[in-house]
């Protein structure tokens, strides 16, 4: 792989602005912005909080802070504030005027960071995408200028700087008929990759899925697994992917088929990582990408346990799983990076948990087993009652299964099927 683009200005020294609000873990959230602007060539110099019942509509902070800011601002020669949520175009615009600095917002600085990393066609498509989306209400910010160079759109013409409403209209319209038209070109590359699905399913080998909060290991995972069982018919199956030491250094599915000493087959995938509060226009943006894990009949959560924070680590992966769809597929936590800590491993607890250093090829083997277990052994015939008025239960598992038998009564149908031990878990409440 190429290394990344890095961004060519000199790192530009900022505030960290946060509120004690609704987030119970903000120290939690300012550290992880703390690296968010890190990966983005900034430097924090220092940090801002207060304690508001809610965000003041028009500033943000409340109006002493604000003071307090400007302040601060000139006196360290900070030109830039770097705030925990994401704002609105108005309390932006306020914000930068009475603190004589550039507003940036969680939001555009994890989009600025996938802006960078972004290599395959899709990914910067998608990036691009959910740019424009968050730049169309903010053109009379002075973000949409720093946005507007980054993105290389059309020589500053989206930007209105001084300039009239007419302008501002024009730019609408090109921000709108950009995003039509990427919208298309995105739709023409997902026709190609679900044939490529369509082809995978009827080959019907299990989908294992590796997600997890970003920098967790996920890469670096499938890495020595296809270093040791990427050896199938297909060429591309021994071929490694991108792992490296920052955030966000994976933004393009892939997958990759397995085969192990016994002969057993299954694909592997590694995803996009997550971070707390992940822009929705990007979630969204990224769905398609995600699709492989959505379909996938077993996820391995690999969570880097060497960090302090690995629970809100696990909490902020679970909750964009549910996001953007990812539910009822069985998983495994997989705590990973052991050999930063004083935890044993391999360690397997309980059938779903187990830690690992994913560099250790005993701990590697711990955990193929612990796949095998749930993706092969274990499968029994049972029969199902699934009422009515629940057919999106029915269509999930005829998606993945051929029923043995189906009947119906006065309220449901009724399907015998083979599950898995897990399956027979998730689905316990409509087995007869
Ligand atoms: N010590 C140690 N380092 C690890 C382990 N697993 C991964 N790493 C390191 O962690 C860093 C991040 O690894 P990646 O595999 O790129 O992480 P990722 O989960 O794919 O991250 P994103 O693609 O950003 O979501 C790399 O520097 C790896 O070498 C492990 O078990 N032990
Ligand atoms: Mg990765």
């Amino acid at each position: 792989m190429t290394e990344q683009h890095i961004n060519a200005q000199d790192p530009r020294k900022v505030f960290l602005v946060g509120l004690t609000t609704s987030q119970a873990n903000l120290t939690y959230e300012l550290e992880e912005l703390a690296n968010l602007a890190k990966a983005n060539n900034l430097v924090p110099v220092e940090t801002f909080t207060q304690k508001l019942e809610r965000p003041n509509p028009a500033t943000y902070f409340g109006k002493g802070k604000v003071e307090e800011l400007a302040e601060a601002a000139k006196t360290y020669e900070v030109d830039m504030i770097v705030a925990n949520d994401e704002l609105s175009p108005s309390q932006i615009r306020n914000l930068e005027k009475l603190t004589n600095t550039t507003v940036l917002d969680r939001t555009g600085l994890i989009l600025d960071i996938f802006a960078q990393r972004a290599q395959t066609k899709e990914a910067k498509l998608q990036v691009q995408l959910a740019r424009l989306q968050y730049q169309l209400p903010r053109l009379r910010t002075s973000m949409s200028v720093s946005l507007d160079q980054q993105t290389g759109a059309g020589g500053g013409g989206f930007t209105s700087r001084g300039s009239g409403e007419t302008k501002l209209e024009e730019s609408r319209r090109r921000i709108t008929s950009q995003m039509v038209r990427i919208r298309q070109e995105l739709a023409e590359l997902s026709k190609g990759t679900s044939t490529r699905s369509a082809k995978r399913t009827t080959n019907e080998l299990a989908n294992v899925a590796l997600v997890g909060y970003t920098n967790a290991g996920k890469s670096t995972l499938m890495n020595r697994l296809l270093a040791r069982f990427g050896v199938g018919a297909d060429t591309d199956d021994t071929k490694q992917v991108f792992e490296k030491d920052m955030l966000f250094a994976t933004l393009t599915t892939t997958v990759r088929q397995l085969t192990l000493p016994d002969k057993k087959q299954f694909l592997l995938s590694d995803t996009v990582g997550f971070v707390s509060k992940l822009p929705h226009n990007l979630v969204s943006a990224f769905k398609s990408t995600l699709q492989e894990a959505a379909n996938a009949d077993l996820l391995l959560q690999i969570v880097d346990v060497s960090d302090e924070h690995y629970k809100d680590m696990m909490a902020t992966t679970e909750k964009t799983l549910a996001e953007v769809g990812v539910t009822d597929v069985p998983m495994i936590t997989v705590y990973n990076k052991a050999d930063r800590t004083e935890l044993v491993y391999p360690d397997v607890s309980g059938e779903n948990t187990i830690t690992i250093s994913a560099l250790d090829p005993a701990s590697q083997d711990a955990l193929i087993d612990l796949i095998k277990k749930q993706i092969f052994n274990d499968v029994q015939e049972v029969t199902l009652h699934i009422p009515f008025d629940q057919g999106a239960v029915q269509a999930k598992l005829a998606a993945k299964h051929t029923f043995s038998k189906e009947d119906y009564d006065e309220t449901g149908t009724l399907i015998t099927v083979e599950l898995s031990e897990l399956e027979r878990k998730l689905y316990v409440d409509y087995i007869v």
